[in-house]
């Protein structure tokens, strides 16, 4: 395909991304050349031993730091060109993060917490649409509590309502399930999957657990700063024997 249709068929496009961290200890080369597509409505993993980039990716394709060279087009436009208020203004419109540490405003009620992202872009949020979001990830009747008083895995379900909320193009997830244990993890991984399956939204989650990515419709393999290879429809066992062969 030319790079003109992978630009028009795809919600998140990098070209070619580089990254490299100076410091007075010298540089590090944190992405050597990353180019890949994700399709609109993909579900897509991200894998690689520690340190081989997967952070990075994630942070410059979402707008959070910016490669060394490269291009990132998400939701058709170049993120690299923009200043730092359009990119707050592209993340809050396009973009909704998921993090291990969930990130909730403590002081702030569930209901708060997720009407936050509306907010912040200057709409009131209506009641019905912070209640049906929260019924949508099964957090009917905690509307007033706030997030010390519930478990991880509902404060992880309060972040994805908050994520959600925006009907944002691109979901960012940087190991969701790295703090809850199976059984949640499966929910959280779920509600991921409907959000790509019913919505139409297009996820892309870092992660270092197989059965998590085996959720994914494709995973990526980063090794070294590059993409190494990908697995399509993988089982968890075929993922992590992929993952084995990877790190051999
Ligand atoms: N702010 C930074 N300054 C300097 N080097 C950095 C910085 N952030 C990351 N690195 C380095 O860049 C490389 C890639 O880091 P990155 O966090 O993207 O890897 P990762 O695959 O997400 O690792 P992990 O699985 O351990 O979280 C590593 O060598 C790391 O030490």
């Amino acid at each position: 395909m030319t790079t003109l249709a992978l630009q028009t068929t795809s919600a998140l496009l990098l070209d070619g991304i580089t990254k490299t961290y100076r410091s007075k200890a010298g540089s590090v080369q944190a992405l050597r050349g990353v180019t890949h597509a994700f399709a609109p409505g993909s579900f897509t993993a991200v894998m690689g031993a520690s340190g081989s980039g997967k952070s990075t990716l994630l942070q410059c394709a979402a707008g959070l730091d910016r490669p060394t060279s490269g291009s990132v087009l998400l939701a058709g436009t170049e993120l690299t060109i923009l200043d730092e208020t359009e990119l707050t203004m592209l993340r809050r419109r396009a973009m909704g993060f998921i993090f291990q540490a969930y990130n909730l405003l403590p002081a702030l009620t569930v209901y708060d917490n997720v009407a936050l992202p509306l907010r912040l872009t200057g709409t009131k949020p209506t009641k019905s649409q912070v209640y049906d979001v929260l019924a949508r990830v099964g957090l009917d009747g905690k509307a007033k509590r706030r997030p010390a008083e519930l478990s991880g895995g509902q404060q992880q379900r309060v972040a994805i309502a908050r994520a959600l909320i925006a009907q944002p193009a691109v979901l960012f997830a940087d190991e969701p399930t790295g703090a809850l244990d199976r059984g949640t993890s499966r929910q959280v991984l779920e509600l991921l999957r409907a959000a790509t399956d019913s919505a139409g939204q297009t996820v892309v989650m870092v992660t270092h657990d197989p059965v998590a990515a085996a959720y994914a419709s494709r995973v990526l393999f980063l090794s070294d700063g590059l993409v190494a290879g990908s697995l399509d429809h993988g089982t968890a066992q075929q993922i992590a024997a992929a993952m084995s062969e990877l790190e051999r």
